[in-house]
């Protein structure tokens, strides 16, 4: 849904009164005072003391309530990183605090405060409190992004302390509650709380035996080591502390165990530190790296070298292709792959993850951008997009179009006063306020005068302003603002959430910036003649996900029949097949889509969700375990957005399966978080049908160039009244009028940063199905190219149940000829009775029938549909049947965590 909020920082030059109202005053001249209004009755005035008194007193409160809801604001509005520094920067000063009391006996007053809750908490061990305070602190700056590490160690050390806090409790003799001193000597209450009933239960020795357990098992979670990992890794570091290399044999021992997917631990902890470090460790080392991590800079070596250079034993490639477990969740599932497919898995794999450059600065943001296999990737910098110039909220420009309007009004003697107007990037809304007994069709009639007046053709008039008792005049600012992206996304409205389908729209026409979750829309149309804005707006959109969201979270199919406007983006990681040209192979990659979704609904069910939010929420808390005797692993699905840049190009090719798909797509696939955005210059009714209309909610129309376009897109007229360059009518699903919105715009320099960005850290793993056609259906030769034309008569002659070919000349707008084809095609299927002469002709088939028909004209599937398939892998496996069949060897890796299907 849409999301609009003010700029306060555009508004803060305006005059008090604009502030208040949300508008700026209009300058009226005091000639135009309304007619025949009367002036309303003088409140009764108290005395002047009291009232002295009461002005303080309320401007005093107003000065508090306002300082206090600014603060509010304020730390909300606060960037999510300044919040998680706030959060280190108090551990620091904890720390400070602490140690000043524990270690250095420097107490003010509050030092014996400070020691009874330190030392009463944790006893002696509340020494090493400060220290841990520094060490969280530390960590929380340099790593803030890895929540679900820093969650992990800060589990681990509670054990360790609780631990620890039992066992001084133990040796210290048990010291009770009724000796605070000896308890603040001994484990302090944790230490009583763990260690007293411990010992007491179990004796003194067996309670220490298990907390020592406890503190070893909190040991391995900071350090995130398996306990089959532990002799290895202690190895491992003795190798490197010494310089040498390992031993060949323990990469056998790394490799896993059938369902344990892990690791190259040591590895991997090698490369989360130090890059450079762990690549300097000879082939072998590299190969464990190019396993999860493939340099950007090495894409140019071929497969076979790849392997050849790389590949030692089997065992090492069983090990290197599995996923390091370490920080990484239950989401990073990988398994390791039947050998038949190693070689394309690891290169896969290779080509999945890549390391991010150890120079890039993580951009700061709540949730940790890090992708399956526990891979760094940082988002484009905030800055990467530039600023705009600041909003206007007034210029001279609307002062001289409030006297103009003003002047109109007189001179057609309307009781009527502009009283106000709200300045937007492109148009302007001047609010008139009509006297008692003024008709607003006065007003409303005079838009010709109007548009004289102020010297432009694109007024367009709002009767009311939604919510408001006004009429509202657009009229386009001769000073018009562009809007930069940057700004739109930097905006608390796009920081608010962090959702990944969050995408920066543009302006209102109060300047208030607008931003949308995709997600929500749940799909888009787009329309607008050419030059209107339509692209620029799909760029916006584009560089919006590149900029929010990580290839884990949100996938792309790009479809650009005309073949200029989305080229840019070729090679980014978030698509899932290379830019789609060709309207054919667009209208294969729809359908694609469609069984996409049906997998998706399938895996919904199978494991009791109703959305794909649910779903990943549950597998990235380790929750969806594979069903029984299925080795899959399971992995989060990301949102897929499918983009049509021009829909019309596919509607010439095929439009039935074109239609077809997209209203399949659009009825159902919102629970499975694929959202469509089409996007139109011809937005005609045989380009948007009925059928897409009725299932594409969410509208976005730039100028049109007739009423009648205007009425497709938006089922209203005004968008023949925009004056393009992003001038734009955003109508929401279930927004009831559209919002004049001015569309961000985003640079071409600025699109090319932020697509270097995103591709110098990562290489796209393309779905190798996307454009093969499921099942290749076999059209009789006879039908040939008449395919469409047929399946239209076959669902006119058996709807209507009127087997004549008048009728279908008619209402196909075919010839005599072609229609007689059509009908004897349809008698040669059994779909209409022989001819009767001048008679229309039997329909055998009944409506009921109707979709198998049109199934059976399509074509049956060919036995072998994969033997051929257009564009396809031969040997591919059946596409659609292969999805989630569990117990198909080598197909659990997911499509989403770089294997293929
Ligand atoms: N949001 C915007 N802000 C400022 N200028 C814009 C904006 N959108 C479009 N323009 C201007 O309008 C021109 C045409 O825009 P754009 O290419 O997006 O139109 P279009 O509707 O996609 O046209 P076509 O259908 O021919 O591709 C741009 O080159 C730019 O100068």
């Amino acid at each position: 849904m849409a999301t609009r909020t003010s700029s306060s920082g555009a508004r803060s030059g305006a005059p008090s009164t604009a502030r208040a109202t949300g508008k700026a005053p209009a300058k009226r001249p005091a000639s135009t005072r309304p007619q025949g209004r009367k002036p309303a009755p003088a409140p009764r005035q108290s005395a002047l003391p009291v009232r002295i008194v009461k002005g303080a007193f309320m401007g005093c409160a107003h000065l508090l309530g306002g300082t206090a809801r600014r603060m509010g604001h304020g730390a909300r509005d606060l960037d999510p990183a300044h919040r998680r520094d706030g959060l280190a920067f108090t551990l620091l000063a904890l720390a400070v605090v602490v140690a000043a009391r524990e270690w250095w006996a420097l107490s003010g007053t509050a030092g014996d405060a400070i020691h009874s809750v330190v030392a009463g908490t944790f006893g002696l061990v509340g020494v090493i409190v400060p220290i841990l305070l520094l060490a969280t602190a530390i960590r929380l700056m340099r790593h803030p992004e890895r929540v679900q590490a820093n969650s992990r160690i800060g589990i681990g050390l509670t054990a360790i302390i609780l631990a620890v806090c039992g066992i001084v409790q133990i040796s210290k003799g048990l010291p009770g509650t009724d000796d605070f001193d000896a308890l603040r000597a001994a484990g302090g209450i944790v230490g009583f709380a763990v260690g007293t009933p411990l010992a007491t239960l179990l004796t003194a020795p067996v309670a220490i035996i298990l907390l020592l357990l406890l503190a070893f098992f909190g040991v391995l979670v900071v350090t995130a080591t398996p306990v089959h990992q532990v002799i290895p890794r202690l190895r491992n570091g003795y190798h490197r502390l010494t310089g040498g290399r390992a031993p060949s044999d323990e990469v056998e021992d790394e490799a896993p165990d059938d369902d344990e997917p892990l690791v190259i631990h040591a590895l991997h902890s090698a490369v989360d530190e130090e890059p450079t470090l762990a690549r300097a460790q000879g082939p072998k080392r590299r190969l464990g790296i190019l396993g999860r991590r493939a340099r950007a800079d090495e894409p140019d070596v071929p497969d076979e070298e790849r392997l050849e250079e790389y590949v030692g034993d089997e065992a090492f490639v069983r090990a290197a292709v599995v996923v390091p477990d370490a920080d990484a969740d239950a989401a990073d599932d990988a398994r390791e792959p039947a050998p038949d497919t190693v070689p394309t898995a690891l290169l896969e794999a290779a080509d999945r993850t890549i390391v991010a450059p150890p120079a890039t600065t993580p951009v700061p943001r709540g949730e940790q951008p890090m992708l399956e296999g526990d891979v760094l990737y940082t988002l484009p910098a905030e800055d990467a997009l530039a600023k705009g110039a600041p909003h206007k909220v007034r210029s001279a420009a609307n002062d001289r179009v409030v006297e103009s309007l003003t002047s109109v009004l007189e001179q057609f003697e309307i009781n009527a006063q502009v009283t106000g107007f709200t300045r937007g990037p492109t148009v302007t809304r001047y609010e008139v306020e009509l006297g008692k007994g003024t008709k607003v069709e006065r007003v409303t009639a005079l838009s010709k005068n109007i548009a004289y007046a102020v010297a432009s053709a694109d007024v367009r008039i709002l009767s009311p302003i939604p919510g408001k008792s006004a009429i509202g005049i657009e009229i386009p600012n001769t000073d018009r603002e562009t809007v930069s992206l940057g700004d739109v996304l930097r905006s608390s409205a796009a920081k608010r959430t962090e959702h990944p389908m969050v995408i920066g729209v543009g302006k209102d026409v109060e300047g208030g910036y607008v931003t949308a979750n995709l997600a929500k829309m749940p799909h888009l149309l787009v329309a607008g003649a050419t030059g209107a804005g339509k692209s620029s707006f799909v760029n916006s959109m584009i560089v919006s996900i590149l900029m929010r969201a990580t290839p884990d979270e949100v996938r792309m199919v790009l479809v650009d029949p005309k073949r200029v406007e989305l080229t840019i983006y070729e090679g980014i990681p978030h698509l899932i097949t290379p830019i789609i040209t060709n309207p054919k192979k667009a209208a294969e990659a729809l359908e694609w889509v469609v069984r996409e979704m049906e997998a998706r609904y399938d895996d919904l069910a199978n494991f009791g969700f109703k959305h794909i939010d649910d779903f990943n929420t549950a597998v990235r808390a380790g929750k969806v375990k594979p069903l029984p005797g299925s080795e899959r692993k399971i992995a989060t699905y990301p949102y897929l957005l499918v983009v049509v840049d021009e829909l019309a190009d596919l509607m010439m090719v095929a439009p039935r399966d074109v239609e077809a798909s997209i209203q399949r797509i659009t009825q159902l696939a919102r629970a499975a978080g694929i959202h469509l955005v089409l996007a139109t210059q011809r937005p005609s009714v045989d380009v948007v049908t009925g059928l897409i209309k009725a299932n594409v909610p969410s509208r976005l129309a730039f100028a049109t160039s007739s009423l009648t376009d205007s009425r497709v897109v938006l089922d209203q007229p005004g968008a023949e009244k925009l004056i393009g360059q992003g001038d734009a009518l955003f109508l929401p699903m279930g927004a009831a009028k559209p919002m004049r919105t001015q569309g961000a715009w985003v640079a071409e320099s600025e699109i090319h940063a932020v697509v270097e960005h995103v591709k110098k850290q990562l290489k796209p793993t393309y779905r190798q199905d996307v454009t093969v056609a499921a099942t290749k259906k076999q059209v009789d030769e006879d039908i040939g190219d008449d395919l469409d034309l047929l399946l239209q008569a076959a669902e006119l002659v058996v709807t209507t149940q009127f087997g004549s070919t008048s009728m279908l000349q008619r209402k196909l707008r075919v010839g005599f000829a072609k229609a007689g084809r059509l009908m004897d095609l349809l008698e040669s299927r059994e779909i209409v009775g022989p001819s009767e002469g001048s008679k229309a002709r039997e329909v055998l088939v009944q409506p009921d029938d109707l979709a198998g028909t049109l199934e059976m004209l399509r074509g049956a599937p060919a036995d072998d549909p994969y033997a051929s398939s257009d564009g396809g892998m031969p040997g591919d496996p059946p596409v659609a049947t292969d999805y989630f069949d569990d117990d198909d060897e080598g197909d659990d890796a997911g499509p989403w965590s770089g294997g293929r299907r």
